[in-house]
């Protein structure tokens, strides 16, 4: 039961990236609990819901939209992105065009979404079916941290929504990012036009949640 006291936060949160890599898979392991080894294509977007004890005093809401791989192709990205206050950006390390279409994901979300004090939304990069081997980190040398600084990223983790590997960890970043971004927008401007606009800016990253 929540207490009078208790601090309520509501975000939205995006899971973007290429056709296949996990999105619905990651947020049903994530809210339901479960997996399922069928592909089932994800057409437009989907929406979860996920509660989180953040502390004591804070209970934290986060709303998952689920955003169909093929809509890297389409024109629906800048309605879906509106008012998000943070991104996942998914890729399969068993499939390098799916790594090599992070930055095409990345430059789509910073290019129609912006923070009021003109940053980008706080963005944690997933490489995800790490159950599955490490091909694309370890073929291609991939320094994923420098990568992450250099394009904006806040933290970067190895996911596997099979055997449910550092989802809540991934999230549990993404939120503390969110939260910083926002007591960062409250000492600048007035808190009712918190929420971020669409438009476009530079990256700016944080190496607190990196992992080696
Ligand atoms: N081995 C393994 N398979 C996974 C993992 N995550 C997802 N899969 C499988 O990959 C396939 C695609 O997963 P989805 O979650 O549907 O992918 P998506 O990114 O939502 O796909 P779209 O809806 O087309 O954008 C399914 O067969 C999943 O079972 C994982 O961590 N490990």
């Amino acid at each position: 039961m929540q207490k009078s006291s208790q601090k309520e936060h509501l975000y939205k949160l995006l899971v973007i990236g290429d056709l296949g890599v996990g999105k619905t898979s990651i947020i049903k392991r994530y809210v339901h609990q479960n997996f399922s080894p069928h592909y089932r294509a994800t057409i437009g977007v989907d929406f979860a819901l996920k509660v989180l004890n953040w502390d004591a005093e804070t209970v934290v809401r986060l709303q998952l939209w689920d955003i169909a791989g093929q809509e890297r192709f389409g024109n629906m990205t800048r309605v879906y992105y509106r008012e998000a206050m943070g991104a996942f950006i998914v890729f399969d390390v068993t499939r390098p065009a799916t790594f090599e279409a992070v930055t095409k994901w990345k430059e789509d979300l910073d290019s129609k979404l912006i923070l009021p004090n003109g940053k980008p939304v706080a963005t944690v990069l997933l490489a995800n079916k790490c159950d599955q081997g490490k091909d694309v980190l370890m073929n291609n040398g991939l320094k994923m941290e420098q990568f992450c600084k250099e394009n904006g990223f806040v933290g970067w983790f190895e996911t596997s929504a099979k055997e449910n590997i550092n989802i809540d960890e991934a999230s549990r970043c993404l939120v503390k990012h969110i939260i910083a971004s926002e007591s960062d927008l409250m000492q600048s401007i007035e808190p009712d036009i918190i929420k971020p606009h669409l438009n476009s800016s530079n990256s700016v990253s944080c190496s607190a949640c990196f992992k080696s």
